[in-house]
């Protein structure tokens, strides 16, 4: 397909999605300094919270270095064109917690709700459209649910006033044609003034691939992590991804050499370990598993000697989503009793 020409938006993921193999820890400076990164290297749009969005910071998820405020506050008004989005799930996200984003200067706001919830996004994306901002509905684990329904649930959150639809693989476990036929479905039923969006993760190194698939099919806005610093083996690696695009001529406005040296220079060496497709990360792939669990089953794994990889095969199977994190010790504490490891 001759994409030459096609406009693109890119939104920067390392630090918010960067946060969950950071274990919230990234600090005020450090997020200021990429954050100016990304604004020079010409990324238009850079997301910031705690990794599960804003409220996030709590026994279940962690806490993290600054409170999502602070963080806000100390990165918009060094930005030049940036502009900054925050994630929100209701339930832990509040209408209050989107206010303040406003008022922080926050112009984007995207609600998150597993791919089968979106009824409960109507508050949050009602109230972000109210306010004038740039509103997105962001169904996680897409892969969960067929193409027709997904859509259901997508228009679900149009007909709530998003204006952007996202489809998002949490678990990296799409393959090219699972995202091209969700996103033509989406973009032929959608309403031709709603924008696509697509949040790929590398965990089966289709997060390129998977996004081009998503622009061929009519995507317009595309998440991706400077570096690749996201939860799981990473998001699709931003300079990896504009330099696709440029080879294909699709405009992304972000220079190539730059964004590289932003990851380079800045992202990588922030790294508690190299965020890479190791087994555990392509367990998460290959069995459909939410890229966040990667790190609380590497702790169970310290805590009960049973492997993570297997932790992951069982979450997979129980079909565990986002807001079940406290269960994985749970899973991991059974299984080390059935194995006779713990009385
Ligand atoms: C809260 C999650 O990290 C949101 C996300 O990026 C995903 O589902 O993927
Ligand atoms: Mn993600």
């Amino acid at each position: 397909m001759d994409l030459n020409g096609t406009q693109i938006k890119v939104h920067d993921m390392s630090l918010r999605d960067g946060m969950h193999p950071k274990r919230h820890q990234i600090t005020i400076d450090q997020m200021k300094s990429i954050s100016q990164g990304l604004d020079a290297a010409g990324v238009p749009l850079i997301e910031v919270t705690h990794g599960d969005g804003l409220g996030g910071a709590s026994v279940n998820y962690g806490f993290p270095a600054a409170s999502d405020e602070e963080y806000l506050r100390a990165v918009i008004p060094g930005l030049k064109q940036a502009k900054v989005s925050a994630l929100l799930l209701p339930g832990i996200g509040t209408v209050d917690h989107l206010r303040m984003a406003h008022d922080c200067g926050v112009s984007t706001i995207r609600v998150a709700t597993h791919c089968t919830e979106a009824d409960v996004s109507e508050q949050h994306i009602s109230l972000g459209r109210k306010m004038g901002m740039d509103t997105v509905g962001f169904l996680m684990m897409a892969h969960m649910i067929p193409a027709e329904q997904l859509v259901e649930q997508a228009l679900l959150m149009e007909s709530y006033g998003a204006n952007c639809l996202y489809i998002t693989d949490s678990a990296g476990y799409m393959l090219p044609e699972d995202v091209r036929s969700r996103v033509a479905l989406l973009r032929e039923k959608a309403h031709p003034d709603t924008e696509i969006g697509f949040h790929g993760h590398h965990n089966l190194s289709m997060g390129v691939a998977n996004s081009i698939a998503a622009v061929e099919a009519g995507a317009r806005r595309i998440d991706a992590a400077c570096g690749g610093l996201g939860a799981g083996a990473g998001n699709t690696p931003m300079e990896v991804f504009v330099a696709v695009c440029e080879r294909m001529g699709i405009e992304t406005g972000v220079d190539v050499f730059k964004i590289s040296d932003v990851a380079e220079d800045l992202v990588t060496p922030i790294m508690d370990f190299q965020v890479r497709i190791d087994r555990n990360a392509l367990t998460l792939g290959y069995a459909g598993v939410y890229s966040s669990f990667l790190l609380f089953a590497k702790r169970a794994e310290e805590k009960y000697g049973i492997p993570a990889r297997e932790i992951l095969i069982d979450l997979g199977k129980r079909k565990m989503v986002g807001g079940q994190e406290d269960m994985i010790e749970d899973a991991a504490l059974t299984m080390a009793k059935e194995r006779g490891l713990i009385a």
